[in-house]
Formats: structure tokens, sequence, C-alpha cells
């Protein structure tokens, strides 16, 4: 009997716990769980080099309790930057709530990192594999900007076709509501291979997963990724280089157009590693006197020196 009772460990006991790896700044226990420190306002992974007062600290079990309570990430251990589990745990652990609320609002929604470091440089070392794509666009070419990309082929890696499937899911709740908003009639199946079957309905079949590579005085114009009738109307970048360390300028910008007003144009601090989500062309915008339709536009700034790499998530198809 007693020693089914030990297996029952009241929360004091397992704070003790928690507070004990803190104290060791036990590494090991980095993702298990987070500690809020009240008198700073900020959250910590148990390993921070930071040396909080046990009264004022509690713990909490994800990162999305700490932010929804109001704490900011720590400089110092950037639980912000810590990444775990598989890349559906990683997307799973996304705030979705708030990442719908911040599209509502602004059109576009930072989702965190959600690559490691050595993902982004598997995918920028393919980028030379020619047989892993469809295509190259020179941009200058069509008068894109300057640098170049390419689309994936059908055998596009894992982590690719992970990612579109994976992410599409969270998205199609916010996609359908905003056709509602927008008078559309359309909408988008729950399933991203069911939503690959409705773009090939529309002629839509081949795959417009991305790689974008600018070098210095590259950049991208302000564009919508619209291949043919059937719009996916979010959708994803993920940025594959160190601002600041691999690259300097190249910032992510986007505009957006509302009725009878001027562009009003937004920039996107993003790190090696996180992903952007933003509408692809329009929007819904609840005004005083109901809802309005703003576009959106989306392009890179000049790339000042170095090497910036990006993968594009998109998830209509091309015909
Ligand atoms: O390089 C970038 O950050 C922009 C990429 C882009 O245009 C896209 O993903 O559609
Ligand atoms: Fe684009």
């Amino acid at each position: 009997m007693t020693g089914a009772l030990k297996l029952v460990h009241s929360s004091d006991d397992r704070d003790t716990l928690r507070w004990r790896a803190v104290e060791k700044r036990d590494r090991a226990s980095d993702g298990k769980f987070w500690s809020c420190v009240r008198t700073t306002g900020v959250y910590c992974l148990p390993s921070c080099a930071g040396r909080p007062h046990r009264k004022n600290v509690f713990f909490v079990d994800t990162r999305v309790e700490a932010e929804a309570a109001g704490f900011r990430p720590c400089k110092r251990c950037r639980p912000d930057r810590f990444i775990q589990g598989s890349l559906d745990e990683r997307i799973n652990g996304i705030d979705w709530k708030r990442v719908g609320e911040t599209l509502d609002n602004n059109g576009w929604a930072k989702l965190g990192r959600l690559l490691s470091d050595e993902e982004c440089a598997s995918l920028i070392s393919g980028y030379k594999d020619q047989d892993k794509y469809r295509s190259t666009v020179v941009m200058r070419r069509h008068g894109f900007g300057e640098g170049e990309y390419r689309y994936f082929n059908d055998c596009a890696p894992d982590l690719v076709s992970a990612l579109r499937v994976g992410l599409y899911e969270h998205l199609v709740p916010q996609a359908n509501e905003w056709m509602r908003a927008l008078g559309k009639e359309h909408s988008y199946p729950a399933s991203h291979l069911g939503y690959r079957r409705q773009c090939m309905k529309a002629g839509q079949m081949r795959p417009t997963p991305l790689i974008l590579k600018y070098g210095p005085g590259d950049y991208n114009r302000l564009h919508q990724d619209l291949y043919g009738e059937e719009v996916f109307p979010i959708q994803i970048a993920i940025l594959l280089s160190a601002p600041g360390k691999d690259f300097e300028g190249g910032e992510f910008v986007m505009t957006e157009q509302s009725p009878r007003r001027q562009s009003r144009a937004m920039v996107a601090p993003l790190e090696k590693g996180d992903a952007i989500a933003f509408a692809v062309n329009e929007r819904p915008i609840k005004g005083a006197k109901g809802i309005y339709r703003a576009k959106m536009r989306h392009g890179v700034s000049e790339v000042l020196r170095g090497a910036r790499y990006c993968l594009g998530v998109i998830f209509h198809d091309a015909a």
C-alpha cells in the first residue's frame, strides 16, 4: 500500500523537484517545465543562469501558459528559441488561438521558432541539389527582383511535406472563417490531401513550396503568390539564415491596402528558424460599418551583406 502511495506526488513535491532542477541549472529539464519570475515578469528555462529567489518563482507546464499569464521570454536563456520534439509536436505546441487573433488583427502572425539550426542547414545545403526541384526562377528575368528561387518537385524533403500538411490543418478554420467574412462560397477541406484534390480539379497540380536565395544587392518586390483560381488565403515563410550573422538587411516586409486608404507597411522581425503566417491576398477587416477587404502583399528588402535563404510554404498548388 505505502509503495503505491509513494508514486502520488503532491504538487508541492513536484515543485520541490522542479526548484532543485533550477538550482542545478539542469539542462535535461529544459522543455519539461518553465519558471515564471514574478519580480521581473519573465519566464525561463530551468537551465537559465539567472538566480531568482524561490519565493518569486512559480512553474508552468507550457510556454503558452507563461505567455498567457503575461510573462515575457527571458533575454538570457531565450526560452522562446528552445525547440524540442517532433515537427508535429512543435506545430501542435504553437499557440494557435493567439496566431488566429493576430492574423485577424494584423494580417500576419509570427509562429515562433519552428526549425532547428540543423534543419535550416539541411534545407540550405539541399538548395544546390537540382534533382529536388521542378524549376529555378531567376527573379530579374521576370521583373520579380534580384535573386533566385527553386520550387520543390513532388519528392520534396519529408520536412517540407510535413510542414505543409501539419500547418495546413491548423490554418483551415481561419481560412474558412475569412471566406465566410468575405462573403465567398469557397471552403477548404480539413486535410491538405483533400485540398490538393481540390487544387487538382482547378487544374493546379504542381507543388509550390520553394526555397529562395538572396545574395548582396538582392531583394524581392512586393507580390502575391497566386497561381490560379484556387487560392488558400494564408501562407507561411520560414527564415533559414541568421540575420546579423549570415546576412544583413533583407527584412521581410508586407503592405496592406485598404479601400480609400494609403498603404500600410509592416516589417516582421524574424530570427533563424522562425516562421511567419500571412495573408496571401485578401483578408477581412472589421470596420465600424461592417467588414471590408484589405489586400496584402509581401516582399524582402535589399540584402546588404551575406546570404539569406527562406523556405516558402504555399498551400495551393500551381497551374
Ligand atoms: O524570402 C522571403 O522571406 C519571402 C519569401 C516569399 O516571397 C514567399 O515565401 O512567398
Ligand atoms: Fe512570396
